[in-house]
């Protein structure tokens, strides 16, 4: 079992992000995580990645209770599975080969890692990352040349790169047009299916979901609404997943509610 979450709750401040979690992912298994602005997706996401720690319930990943370990035991744990940001966080002086690199800087150590910063170790490795992402040209460019759908494949390529057991994506194509956008999500799940990988990724666009993934996990205020296979999402599930209790129609008040609005690519 790749993912075992018994009962996880998580507040952000003052607000309950993630409630009562049940949730099971074999080794292997491709999951979007879809749901309605504010449901709790990049918590989630956050939340697999032990970035974010729960206040209620048991998180188990890989085999391991990653709260209960030490320190430097959770630091392993953490090069096993490799986050893709919406937008990824690096530095705009930054060039693009190192932010590849960066992807196995937790399994080389403090001082390898620092001397590939200066020199990059495996520049081959960076470039072919980088050329399954149509972005080889790219390769010495800095991070803050690039567009935010470039930069999206960027990261994208450093998580390739790392090669890491449970692969989490959060909104990993929000910036690219359809057809990238498409290719990309194809292209992770290439790359897990061929490798064996479990793949989790949150997206806002429903039809990538529906047309990328097997199972289907819908989200909505911190609770799993369903968890279905993808030929099981039906209209009204989406309908009631995203309906918007909290914003009035633009059309008088006795009117008809006009029809939900499913997220498009
Ligand atoms: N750092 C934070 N402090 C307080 N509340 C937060 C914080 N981050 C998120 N939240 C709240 O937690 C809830 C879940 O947020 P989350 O970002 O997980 O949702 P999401 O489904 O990813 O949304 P979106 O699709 O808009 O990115 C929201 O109500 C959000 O306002």
């Amino acid at each position: 079992m790749t993912v075992r979450l018994t009962g996880v709750g998580l507040r952000l401040g003052q607000v309950r992000a993630l409630d009562g979690i049940d949730l099971h992912i074999e080794a292997g298994e491709r999951v979007a995580v879809i749901g309605p602005s504010g449901a709790g997706k990049s918590s989630l996401l956050n939340l697999l990645a032990t970035a974010l720690q729960p206040d209620s319930g048991t998180v188990e990943l890989l085999g391991e209770a990653p709260w209960r370990l030490s320190g430097r035991a959770r630091q392993r744990l953490r090069t096993r599975i490799g986050l893709i940001h919406q937008a990824p966080p690096l530095p705009s002086r930054q060039r693009v080969v190192t932010a590849v690199l960066a992807g196995r800087l937790g399994r080389w150590g403090t001082l390898r890692g620092l001397a590939s910063l200066l020199h990059p170790r495996d520049v081959p490795g960076a470039r072919a990352a980088l050329a399954t992402l149509g972005l080889a040209d790219k390769l010495f460019a800095q991070c803050g040349q690039l567009s935010g759908g470039q930069l999206q494949r960027v990261g994208i390529a450093r998580v390739l790169y790392q090669q890491p057991e449970l692969l989490l994506a959060d909104e990993p194509v929000s910036a690219m047009d359809p057809v990238l956008a498409d290719h990309s999500l194809a292209l992770l799940n290439r790359h897990a299916v061929a490798n064996g990988l479990t793949l989790v990724a949150s997206l806002h666009a429903v039809e990538l979901a529906l047309a990328h993934f097997p199972r289907v996990i819908g989200v909505r205020d911190g609770r799993l609404a369903f968890d279905l296979l993808a030929a099981q999402v039906t209209p009204e599930r989406l309908d009631a997943l995203y309906a918007n209790a909290g914003i009035a129609s633009p059309q008088a008040a006795d009117a008809a509610p006009a029809p939900v609005q499913i997220p498009r690519c």
